[in-house]
């Protein structure tokens, strides 16, 4: 169940509550329920996974892959797969902690585990919007943001891209207020 916070000590697990927040800065946020099949997957809530187990992952979730070549010209998509074990992994996270935006959208499919992004909104307030499995989520190019995984310190997010090259981090001097 996903949730948002603002550091003006609103919160709530509403949908339609967060998507008007989301929508000020034309996020798109929706859940798409895990599909039946995929629901019970051993390799989908196991923590760590070789290339063959994640190709055969991503597998399982081709349907949504269909949809969004179809829906929002999607091109490529791979698995990100981060665990307290994951070598490197504080590295990897000081990288997407700060605010930052991307050339080109950020798409995010959750399929276990959890995170939370970070985002500016037209008030000055910070949001932190916390997603789970089944948690949708298609930031537009340039927007500011920020990625942060909570205690559980694990997540697997399909990543969906229309166009690879343009999706480095380039970082802002927005300083995050909220966690
Ligand atoms: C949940 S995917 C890892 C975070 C990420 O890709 C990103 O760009 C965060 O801003
Ligand atoms: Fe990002
Ligand atoms: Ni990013």
């Amino acid at each position: 169940m996903a949730t948002i916070s603002t550091t003006s000590g609103y919160a709530t697990d509403d949908t339609v509550a967060i998507n008007r927040y989301l929508e000020s800065i034309e996020v798109f946020f929706s859940n798409w329920p895990i599909p039946a099949a995929m629901e019970a997957s051993k390799l989908r809530k196991t923590p760590s996974l070789d290339e063959l187990e994640k190709k055969n992952l991503l597998e399982g979730f081709e349907e949504i892959f269909l949809r969004l070549q179809k829906e929002m010209g999607m091109k490529s998509r791979d698995l990100i797969v981060l665990h307290p074990g994951t070598p490197g992994l504080s590295e990897m996270l000081d990288r997407f902690s700060p605010c930052h935006t991307h050339d080109d959208e950020e798409v995010r499919y959750i399929i276990d585990g959890e995170g939370e992004f970070g985002f500016v909104l037209p008030t000055g307030e910070q949001a932190l919007l916390k997603i789970g499995p089944g948690d949708f989520i298609r930031i537009p190019k340039n927007t500011e943001h920020w990625f942060v995984l909570t205690e559980k310190r694990c997540i697997k997010a399909i990543r969906y891209f229309s166009d690879t090259a343009g999706w480095v981090p380039k970082y802002t001097s927005t300083k995050v207020k909220i966690s």
